[in-house]
């Protein structure tokens, strides 16, 4: 086969654009592909010079250098088309006569990439919107609740100290994190510690890390403590009214310093932390009473946040049931929703717990029920009963009130130990004393530690 005589045909079959040019840069040949994928017809090109057509055609360069082009992206003005070409120079006897170019019209892959541009773009916005989404979840139907987020809104954006007021489970941490989000920090860490947590033997290592060798056990390389680890970003403070006096004025002097040294160490580290505080206690009360610093309660109470209870905002739970229902539906795969019923009877409930109390409750009726639609009996039975009869779960015992020596402090401890201990009484187990008394797991047993009731 004389495959010679076939070579128009060849370049007349391929389906990419082919086109010649000689020295002068006059176009002498384009295959049919060129004037399909363009639209002109070979009549009305070949004879004319590119020089005139497209002065900055990419082959021209070929023409100059007799170097080819390989995978070539440019733009054609005259054909309006994004191309990718490969384009070579053509030799006879070892002169230059001229330069072929395949194209490939590559505008739909342009477009295609620039609509994959915007999509990048629209998500990452809609990603940053996300990130800042706590604020959303606090968002609310009540002034007051309104008026804090909206508060804690503006002070993200400053570097003031804050400290937030509520009852537990309100949502502390949540707003506190929420702070830290919509900050200039929210690239660095975010850093929750609840003081209450802490031995007091350890208070100082866990805020300050310590050095290698500083006491007997201590770990190898030193250990950082949680204000190295939140340096440049947010340290969240937990039950800051829990936190004894020396660690205190330890706090402050840190806080004025903006220094820091590990235990056992004599090196200075630099501190660069926005603190967010919470307690539930008055502060304002403890600094009466002697239990905390009032230096350090200016220096933490730049602003102050009052985040009101779950019964104060009633008008909140349908969103938060919905809200709370489709995360819990995601996490057991499952599309439970509630009845109107359900609704009603959550909201007769006063939650002494809180935000937290409503998650538990929901959380159990999400995980233990095989149905889509949760009616009044998949409700946690210490809400049922209570709601739908004069039942209450855990009648107060009053103590012995007759005792005059008592003060308020003793006898609110004694209520407290007698609550505690009717609700493990009248409980099958203790996470259901734990519904009852509606706190969190963790303070129902450092109360059952401080009762002596484990
Ligand atoms: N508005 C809300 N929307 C959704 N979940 C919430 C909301 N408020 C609180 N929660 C959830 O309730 C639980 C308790 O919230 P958080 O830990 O922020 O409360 P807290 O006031 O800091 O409690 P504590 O004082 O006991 O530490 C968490 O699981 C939190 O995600």
């Amino acid at each position: 086969m004389n495959l010679e005589k076939h070579y128009l045909s060849i370049l007349e079959s391929l389906h990419d654009a082919v086109f010649v040019v000689s020295k002068d840069s006059t176009i002498v040949y384009v295959n049919q592909a060129y004037s399909r994928h363009f639209g002109i017809p070979s009549n009305k090109i070949i004879g004319r010079r590119l020089t005139e057509m497209e002065p900055k055609a990419r082959i021209l360069e070929v023409l100059l250098s007799g170097k080819e082009l390989v995978n070539d992206y440019s733009y054609v003005h005259s054909l309006r088309k994004d191309v990718c070409a490969n384009l070579t120079p053509l030799m006879e006897d070892g002169e230059l006569i001229g330069a072929v170019g395949i194209m490939k019209d590559i505008s739909e892959v342009m477009a295609l990439q620039e609509e994959l541009k915007q999509y990048r773009s629209y998500s990452s916005k809609l990603e940053r919107q996300l990130y800042q989404q706590e604020f959303s979840l606090l968002d609310s139907k009540n002034f007051k609740m309104l008026s804090v987020v909206n508060l804690a809104r503006k002070v993200a954006a400053t570097e003031a100290s804050v400290i937030i007021y509520g009852e537990t489970g309100v949502g502390k941490e949540l707003m506190a994190k929420a702070i830290h989000e919509a900050s200039s920090r929210m690239d660095k860490p975010f850093v929750p510690i609840n003081m209450a947590s802490i031995p007091e033997s350890l208070f100082e290592s866990e805020l300050f890390g310590h050095e290698e060798g500083s006491f007997t056990g201590s770990r190898k390389g030193g250990k950082k403590g949680i204000f190295e680890l939140a340096n440049g970003g947010t340290l969240f403070l937990d039950e800051i009214g829990e936190m004894p006096l020396n660690l205190q004025a330890k706090i402050l002097r840190v806080i004025q310093e903006r220094t820091f040294q590990r235990v056992g160490g004599t090196k200075s580290y630099p501190l660069e932390v926005r603190i967010i505080t919470a307690t539930h206690r008055d502060l304002s009360e403890q600094i009466k009473q002697g239990n905390f610093r009032e230096d350090l309660y200016y220096r933490l109470n730049v602003v102050s946040l009052h985040i009101p209870p779950l019964r104060e905002r009633k008008e909140d739970l349908p969103f938060l049931i919905s809200t709370l229902l489709s995360n819990l539906n995601s996490k057991y795969k499952k599309y439970g929703v509630v009845t109107p019923e359900v609704v009603d009877i959550l909201t007769q409930h006063q939650w002494p717990g809180n935000v937290r109390e409503l998650v538990n409750a929901l959380e159990r009726m999400v995980a233990v029920s095989d149905q889509t639609y949760f009616v009044t009996e998949d409700i946690p039975e210490y809400i049922r009963l209570k709601e739908n009869s004069s039942e209450k779960a855990i009648p107060i015992q009053l103590v012995n009130s007759g005792n005059q020596d008592q003060n308020l402090d003793g006898l609110m401890e004694k209520t407290e130990r007698n609550l505690i201990a009717d609700a493990l009484r009248k409980s099958k187990n203790r996470t259901e004393a734990i519904y009852k008394l509606g706190i969190s797991r963790k303070t129902f047993y450092e109360k059952l530690r401080k009762h002596g009731l484990l």
